[in-house]
């Protein structure tokens, strides 16, 4: 009988190609994602040293931080960094041989919402890009990361990459989530339970009934803030709701394939008894909508409190909350509920699919923006636009005030021209809101789909309890 072993320990132990003894591994990768910011350098190294990429036919690649969400990028962007970036994305994926969703194919999207969408994320595998919320692949039960520029050179040329371990960590929430209360309450409230250091050196297994409950999406919208807790990656046990997603998608294994893929995926769940070096429980029935008042996702609070003041923090968190509150320009002892914004952002590869789109659009059904407030929606990829489009979504934006655009990592961070001007206020449902993230001056409270739609109802931040209870 061999010990039992997590889930990471056991995706871990089959893709090991070899250790050194420090115990440094070299691990293989099933999937390679490429975008166009971290991988210039990468296939220039190849090009000098006259190498090819190891496995084109593993390899990924689609444009997103640069792109504008405006009609005509297919043919000119205007930004000379961002259209250089997207132009040597296009030459590397045709000169490398490597799959490629150019800004003029409907598959186009958001790298993190294209590979599960496209059946090139699958349970067991080893999934990286030279991006940090890679952690949203860990959904399906696999293990994703983000790699350095370095790495992907190295992945690129080899299609391995050299990696230590991480410690096991256990999150498991526990119960049925309250009505309203979502994936992005789940995954804040974890972070505000832990810090952004929480993670750090760990790789989390999400788990318990309320996970279990979540969907796909639900599940990826929980992953892809791992890395906001500091952790190497997050991972969910595959189950049959990830079966029925990966089943048909144009990538996904089929036949007699598929069978022999599905037998070794229900392999993957963590044996009894195994060890966790840290576990955090929480009950999903104390998780309420939340937002962040800070500058960093573990300044999270329930959209009931009242914005906090520097003196109820300790040690460094003392400065860094004065300085937060400062930046943001709110005043502690305000509630929440009285916090005024200009903005709305509903997208990114945290919340940009169309499960988030569905829920946004049926607070906002009937109502409109608020007098003021400028709001803009983007589909996180051209598949989840059309869907949307198809489902009567699209025609809700519209009529309630929203911009409809086109797939992106737009506001999500300032590379491209969605941003917000110095001293603006943005509900958004994005993973970031550093200083400067959504345009220099800009200040962005994330929160959930439901909960930025309910912002833009009422012009200030809302509890979408209380605005679901009025009727339209
Ligand atoms: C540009 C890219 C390297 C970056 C990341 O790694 O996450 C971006 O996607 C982000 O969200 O900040
Ligand atoms: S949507 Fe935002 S968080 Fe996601 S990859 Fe793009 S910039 Fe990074």
């Amino acid at each position: 009988m061999t010990a039992p072993r997590t889930l990471y320990d056991k995706i871990w132990d089959d893709h090991v190609v070899d250790t050194a003894e420090d115990g440094t591994c070299l691990l293989y990768i099933d999937r390679h994602l490429v975008h166009e910011v971290t991988s210039p350098q990468a296939f220039e190294g190849l090009r000098m040293a006259g190498r090819k990429v190891r496995a084109p036919e593993k390899t990924i690649a689609v444009p997103d931080h640069n792109v504008p969400t405006t009609e005509g990028r297919d043919t000119h962007i205007d930004n000379e960094e961002s259209r250089i970036q997207v132009d040597a994305l296009d030459k590397n994926a045709r000169d490398f041989g490597i799959h490629y969703y150019p800004v003029s194919d409907v598959r186009q999207g958001i790298v993190h919402i294209v590979g599960p969408e496209q059946g090139w994320t699958l349970p067991g595998m080893t999934v990286v890009c030279g991006d940090s919320h890679t952690a949203t692949h860990g959904a399906f039960g696999s293990l994703a990361h983000g790699i350095g520029t370095s790495e992907v050179e190295h992945v690129l040329a080899t299609q391995t990459l050299i990696q230590k371990k991480s410690k096991n960590m256990k999150v498991e929430i526990t119960g049925k989530l309250p009505p309203y209360v979502t994936a992005k309450d789940i995954t804040l409230s974890v972070i505000g339970a832990t810090g952004t250091a929480g993670g750090t050196g760990y790789v989390i297994e999400y788990c318990g009934e309320a996970i279990r409950d979540l969907s796909m999406e639900g599940r990826m919208t929980v992953c892809n803030m791992a890395i906001e807790g500091g952790a190497r990656a997050g991972l969910i046990a595959p189950d049959e709701k990830t079966f029925a997603y990966v089943k048909g998608r144009p990538h996904a294994p089929k036949g007699e394939a598929w069978d022999a893929a599905l037998a070794y995926w229900k392999t993957l769940f963590t044996d009894e008894g195994a060890h966790y070096d840290k576990v955090i429980t929480i009950r999903a029935e104390d998780i309420a909508p939340v937002v962040t008042w800070g500058t960093s996702p573990e300044d999270v609070l329930p959209i009931t409190a009242r914005v906090p003041a520097a003196a109820d923090f300790t040690g460094g968190k003392v400065g860094a909350a004065q300085r937060s509150l400062e930046y943001m320009g709110l005043t502690p002892g305000e509630k929440l509920t009285d916090v005024a914004i200009d903005a709305v952002f509903i997208g990114s590869c945290t919340n940009g699919r169309i499960e988030d789109l569905r829920a946004a659009a049926a607070v906002l059904k009937g109502r409109k923006l608020a007098p003021g407030v400028r709001g803009m929606v983007v589909p996180g990829s051209g598949l989840v636009r059309a869907q949307a489009e198809q489902e009567g979504l699209a025609q809700i934006f519209m009529d309630a005030g929203f911009e409809w655009r086109l797939a992106g990592c737009s506001m999500c961070l300032g590379m491209n021209p969605d941003q917000l001007a110095p001293g603006e206020r943005c509900a958004a449902t994005s993973n970031r809101n550093f200083e400067g993230r959504m345009g220099r001056g800009g200040r962005t409270h994330l929160m959930s789909p439901v909960m930025a739609a309910a912002a833009a109802v009422t012009g200030r931040l809302t509890d979408v309890r209380e605005l679901m209870a009025e009727t339209v």
